[in-house]
C-alpha cells in the first residue's frame, strides 16, 4: 500500500467509525482531505456550499475520547486523583491498543511532531532569547512521568502490559491533548444562563477576559429551548481545581480534525446536553477550507503548542522581557534590604490594586511597541531616592496609581529601559539583518523547523527594534527629574 493509500484508509476508516457511533452523524458537504503538500496534515474541506448555522456534524458525548467515557479509571482508581491532563495522557496511553474502542480514531492522530518539545539541542538553540524555550516544561512532564505515571502503570500490568509505555509515547499523548483536545463543560444544565458559555481556564489580562466573554456570547447560538448549544473552547494549558470540576479535557473525533486560523475562522464546535456539533458561523463556499480557532496566539505559542507559524502574520506576536532583568537593572544601587522593602511594597500594591507590576514577565505587543506603564512604575519605584520613597510609601497605593505618566518617561528611565530593551535583544542567536537574509533562503518544504524557529524570532526582534525606537522618541521635558536616582550604577554596585 502506497503511504498516500495508507493516508487515505484511514481516514475513511476513521469516518466510517464515527458514523456507526450511536447518535453521531456528519453532513455529506465536508469531507477529510490531505494537505500534506502545504504542511497542514488532514483538513476538512466543504464539499459543497454551505449555509451558516448549518450543522457540520454531531458528536454524542458518549463518543468522546475521555476518562470518564474510558473503562481504564474503573480499574486504576488512581486516575481519578490525577489532574485532568495526565489522567487523559494516561487513559489514553492504556487505550492505544488494536481492541481499543477509539482504535480507528488513534490511526488519524499524529505519532510524529513538528513542536518544540522534540527538536533536537542544536534546533532549540536557533529559539535562544525567545520565550519559547522558557515555556516549553520538558523537565517538568519528564518529571511527572517519572513519579506519578511509571509507577501508576508498573502497579498495574493487566491494563498497561501490553501498550507502549515509554517516556515517548508519554511525550506524544501529551503533545496530542495540547494541540487536539477541548475543554468541555461537564454539565451544563447546572449552569446559570448567563454562564452558559464555557470559560478559559489559562488567566489572560481582564481586558481579554471581557473581549472573550463578548465573543462568546456572540457565537453562542441558541437552537431552541429544549435544545440549548453553547461554545466549546479549543483547549488551553493552565490548571487549577475549579476548571477539574467544571470542564472535561477531552479529545473530540473529528472536532479536532478541524485545523486552525483565527482570520479565516468559519464554524464553532457547540454542545448542547447529549451532543458536540460543529457549527459553520458564516457561509463556506464549496471546497473552502473550514477552520476553527484556537484563539488569537502568538506565533511563539502556535509553534510551541501546535508545531506551525502562520508565516509573515504577525498581528499578535509580543516580546516577553523577564521582568528580573528590568529588576536588575533598576534596582542595582539598591542594598539588598532596601530592594527587599520595595518589593514587598509593590507585591502588596499588586494583590490589592489588582495589578501586576510583578509578574513574571514584561509583555510587549507588536500592536503598541510600547513599554507597558506597569513596567514603567516598576522600574521608577526601583530608581526614586530613599526619601521620596519613603513618601510614596507613606502617602499609599493610591499616591501610586496617581504617578503622573510623564514622570514615568523620564531622561534616566529612557536610558534604563534602552539598555533593558538592548540586552534582551542580544539574547537572540542572530540579528535582524542576518535573519531577514536566512528567511529568504530557508524553505518550509526544506527546513521547517529552522523557518518557523526564524519566523518567530524576527517578528520579536522586529518589535523589539521599534519599541527601542519609540523610547528613543519619548518626549521628555524635563531633563533630569529630581526623585529618581541615576540609571548607571554607581561604582560600588558596579564592583559588586
Ligand atoms: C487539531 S489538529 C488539526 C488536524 C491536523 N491537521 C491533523 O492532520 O490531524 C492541530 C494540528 O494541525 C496542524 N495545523 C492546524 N492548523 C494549522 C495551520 N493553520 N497551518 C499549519 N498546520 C496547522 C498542526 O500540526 C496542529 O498541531
Amino acid at each position: 500500500m502506497t503511504n498516500q493509500d495508507d493516508f487515505d484508509a484511514r481516514s475513511q476508516a476513521f469516518l466510517s467509525w464515527l458514523q456507526s457511533e450511536p447518535g453521531a452523524q456528519i453532513s455529506s458537504s465536508i469531507k477529510l482531505a490531505d494537505l500534506r503538500s502545504q504542511n497542514q496534515g488532514r483538513a476538512v474541506l466543504a464539499t459543497t456550499e454551505i449555509a451558516e448555522g448549518d450543522v457540520l456534524f454531531s458528536i454524542p458525548r458518549t463518543t468522546i475520547l475521555s476518562v470518564e467515557n474510558s473503562g481504564i479509571a474503573a480499574r486504576v482508581p488512581e486516575i481519578a486523583e490525577l489532574d485532568r491532563w495526565t489522567g487523559l495522557i494516561v487513559t489514553m496511553m492504556a487505550e492505544d491498543r488494536a481492541d481499543s474502542r477509539w482504535k480507528k480514531y488513534f490511526d488519524v492522530l499524529p505519532r510524529a511532531f513538528t513542536t518544540p518539545m522534540f527538536w533536537s539541542e542544536e534546533e532549540l538553540g536557533e529559539l535562544a532569547g525567545t520565550t519559547v524555550l522558557d515555556q516549553l516544561g520538558k523537565e517538568e512532564a519528564e518529571t511527572t512521568y517519572r513519579d506519578v505515571v511509571k509507577p501508576l502503570m508498573d502497579k498495574y500490568p493487566g491494563v498497561f502490559g501490553k501498550v507502549d509505555c515509554s517516556l515517548e509515547a508519554y511525550h506524544r499523548m501529551g503533545s496530542v491533548i495540547l494541540s487536539y483536545s477541548f475543554d468541555v463543560e461537564r454539565d451544563p444544565e447546572d449552569e446559570d444562563e448567563e454562564e452558559d458559555v464555557t470559560k478559559l481556564p489559562e488567566a489572560e489580562s481582564d481586558e481579554e477576559d471581557e473581549e472573550e466573554e463578548g465573543d462568546k456570547s456572540e457565537n453562542a447560538m441558541e437552537v431552541d429551548e429544549e435544545h440549548e448549544v453553547v461554545e466549546v473552547e479549543e483547549v488551553v494549558e493552565e490548571e487549577d481545581d475549579d476548571e477539574d470540576e467544571k470542564f472535561l479535557k477531552a479529545m473530540v473525533p473529528l472536532a479536532d480534525m478541524l485545523n486552525g486560523d483565527s482570520d479565516l475562522c468559519n464554524a464553532k464546535l457547540f454542545y448542547s446536553k447529549d451532543q458536540l456539533e460543529m457549527r459553520a458561523t458564516k457561509p463556506i463556499a464549496k471546497d473552502e477550507q473550514i477552520f476553527n480557532t484556537y484563539g488569537d496566539l502568538p506565533n511563539a505559542d502556535l509553534l510551541r503548542r501546535y508545531g506551525y507559524t502562520r508565516f509573515g502574520k504577525t498581528k499578535n506576536d509580543v516580546v516577553e522581557i523577564p521582568t528580573q532583568i528590568a529588576i536588575d537593572a533598576a534596582g542595582v544601587n539598591l542594598s539588598e534590604l532596601h530592594l527587599k522593602k520595595r518589593m514587598d511594597f509593590m507585591l502588596e500594591y499588586d494583590e490589592q490594586q489588582d495589578e501586576d507590576l510583578l509578574d513574571d514577565s514584561i509583555q510587549i505587543t507588536i500592536s503598541t511597541c510600547a513599554i507597558p506603564t506597569s513596567a514603567l512604575l516598576l522600574t521608577y519605584i526601583l530608581m526614586l531616592k530613599p526619601a521620596a520613597f519613603r513618601d510614596l510609601r507613606k502617602q499609599g497605593f493610591e499616591a501610586v496609581s496617581a504617578i503622573p505618566r510623564k514622570s514615568l518617561k523620564s531622561a534616566e528611565q529612557q536610558d534604563l529601559w534602552l539598555s533593558i530593551l538592548r540586552k534582551k535583544m542580544n539574547m537572540y542567536k542572530t540579528d535582524v539583518v542576518t535573519d531577514e537574509n536566512l528567511i529568504l533562503e530557508t524553505k518550509a518544504d526544506q527546513n521547517l523547523n529552522l523557518r518557523n524557529a526564524i519566523e518567530v524570532r524576527l517578528s520579536e526582534k522586529r518589535i523589539l527594534e521599534a519599541t527601542i525606537k519609540k523610547v528613543k522618541d519619548w518626549k521628555i521635558r524635563v531633563n533630569k527629574s529630581k526623585e529618581l536616582i541615576s540609571s548607571r550604577p554607581t561604582k560600588r554596585a558596579r564592583m559588586a
